[in-house]
């Protein structure tokens, strides 16, 4: 019997759902069907922000696993609320994708004119970018990473930053001016890792995808994520946290910034991978006690 997979119908998400199906089989010789599941926040795209963000999309593939009309689902790791569903396993984190943030321009962000036009819809993005060049006005855009790089080429907007995993997925990574250095822009916590994920109820299909898991980029999400929920920070909070996992040591760093990006706390630290998530907290933690929640509230 074929594996159905579930995916949202934009060319982001069925580009990254083919590429799971397509190393799923190769690994285990099931074959893999998608399912295209045209989702709510999908159909009614100006509502999104009443709807919850990017949530909305998730919730409605999890409905799905739970009719029993899909078997599994991919998911943009970044784009999952942090409280686990216990009828939901996440069976596989497969290795990540660039986590970095990339600019897509003519120019590199430094090159640009003062008063320079930066489209970005994220808090965390703005906040940071502030922090690079003060100088330039940030630009609120929605939209799919087509739209929004659309407005750099109708000379709109003088450019645009996004995911660069998103960007590599829909082939449009050549027009890339700029990746930042995790030294300059911390990624969303999760950036460029996928979630693969199924019913706690199927413990044989829960065991099927493990395969497909990568343990040093679980560990590294894991640690990111900590940081984000002990923040009780949601998706559009502006929080970027980064995690390498060396072999040995779990290296992490994060930071809340102000929407102005003029103040922000940002800290590291370095444990074992097999304490993931303690490294998370302990560190959102000695966050918290330096301001980082006054912060929060600030935007
Ligand atoms: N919030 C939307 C979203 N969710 C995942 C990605 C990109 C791919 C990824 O980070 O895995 C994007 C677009 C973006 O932030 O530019």
């Amino acid at each position: 019997m074929k594996l159905r997979l579930g995916t949202r119908k934009s060319l982001m998400a069925t580009t990254q759902s083919q590429q799971v199906a397509d190393r799923l089989t190769a690994l285990t010789g099931r074959a893999v069907e998608l399912v295209g599941i045209t989702t709510l926040g999908d159909v009614s795209k100006a509502q999104l922000s009443q709807l919850g963000g990017t949530g909305v999309f998730v919730s409605e593939l999890r409905t799905h696993l739970i009719e029993g009309d899909i078997d599994f689902a991919v998911h943009s790791l970044k784009d999952l609320p942090t409280a686990a569903d216990p009828q939901i396993t996440i069976a596989a984190i497969p290795l990540r994708d660039d986590p970095r943030d990339a600019l897509v321009g003519a120019v590199k962000l430094a090159d640009l004119a003062p008063g320079a036009r930066v489209g970005t819809g994220s808090p965390r993005r703005i906040a940071q970018l502030r922090a690079l060049r003060a100088d330039l006005e940030y630009v609120p855009i929605r939209g799919n990473a087509d739209t929004r790089i659309g407005k750099v080429a109708a000379g709109e907007l003088d450019g645009v930053v996004l995911a660069a995993a998103g960007l590599t997925r829909l082939g449009r990574d050549g027009e890339i001016a700029q990746l930042f250095d995790t030294d300059e822009m911390l990624p969303a916590p999760g950036q460029g890792a996928l979630a693969v994920e199924c019913l706690t109820g199927r413990p044989d299909l829960v065991e099927l995808l493990s395969v497909l898991d990568d343990a040093r980029t679980r560990a590294a999400v894991t640690a990111e994520r900590a940081v984000l929920a002990a923040l009780e920070a949601g998706c559009s909070a502006p929080v970027g946290a980064y995690a390498a996992d060396d072999g040995h040591t779990l290296n992490l760093t994060a930071t809340v910034v102000a929407i102005d990006g003029a103040r922000a706390v940002r800290k590291s630290a370095s444990g074992p991978r097999t304490a993931a998530m303690d490294l998370g907290r302990e560190l959102a933690a000695a966050m918290i006690a330096q301001g980082a929640g006054t912060l929060m509230g600030s935007h």
